[in-house]
């Protein structure tokens, strides 16, 4: 299979997972990226059977209204059920990271408000210890330089990500060269650095489900300390 069938098969998982709990109440919380929008394709065909959504980035809700699906503000909902969206690494304990997309940020906030996060992803995002993938980290622009400068102090080898401008109007700085180690202390590390907007590390608030799209299969994975148990 290629890596875009185990994406489509595992967006398929988590729709099976989720829809006896649709009601006509639902508004989900929908990430970003290629295989949350196979999951917004599959979900498409049950457009009728939930409210809508609150999408995570402005390409989301391109995707989500051109699907037919209506798209809150997250001001104006509580509390969503369920959060899905992919990741860029997931380890064991299913501390991810994200925001190969540059959406981490609405991400982040749309996990937080949400009870329930279903991660779904193909087998190559799987590892024993997060960092192989670059961190993603959101940046005020005019903090740029500085905040680069306390990532090489705290070992990281950051590069500015060009052209790119989040949906908040920030930039990008790509951590290379980690080992995380302890990614709940390095999260909230990275957080006390002044310009940082939001880091891409997804552990305080990591997923509470993670689909896996294997070539022999869809595997489910809960929080463990390693990939075995
Ligand atoms: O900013 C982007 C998001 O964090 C994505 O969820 C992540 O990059 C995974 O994307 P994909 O499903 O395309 O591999």
């Amino acid at each position: 299979m290629t890596q875009d069938q185990l994406k489509q098969a595992v967006a398929q998982a988590a729709l099976d997972m989720i829809q006896a709990r649709l009601t006509k109440d639902t508004v989900l919380g929908i990430g970003t990226g290629s295989t949350a929008n196979y999951f917004i394709d599959a979900l498409a065909q049950y457009r009728f059977d939930f409210d809508g959504a609150v999408a995570s980035s402005a390409a989301t809700e391109a995707r989500l209204k051109a699907a037919g699906i209506p798209v809150y503000d997250l001001n104006g909902v509580g509390t969503l059920p369920i959060y899905i969206d992919g990741a860029d690494e997931a380890n064991p304990h299913l501390h991810l990271i994200k925001g190969g997309g540059a959406a981490l940020t609405r991400e982040k906030i749309v996990a937080a408000a949400s009870e329930e996060f279903i991660c779904i992803a193909d087998s190559s995002k799987q590892v024993d210890i997060l960092g192989h993938f670059p961190l993603p980290i959101e940046v005020v622009p005019m903090a740029r330089s500085y905040v680069a400068r306390e990532l090489v102090k705290l070992g990281a080898d950051p590069v500015y990500r060009e052209g790119v401008v989040t949906d908040n109007g920030n930039c990008i700085l790509d951590a290379y060269h980690l080992d995380v180690l302890d990614p709940i202390a390095f999260e909230q590390r990275l957080n006390q650095i002044v310009g940082v907007v939001t880091n891409g590390l997804f552990a305080q608030r990591g997923a509470d489900v993670l689909l896996i799209g294997h070539p022999d299969g869809v595997k489910t994975y809960y929080p463990a300390k390693d990939w075995a148990s």
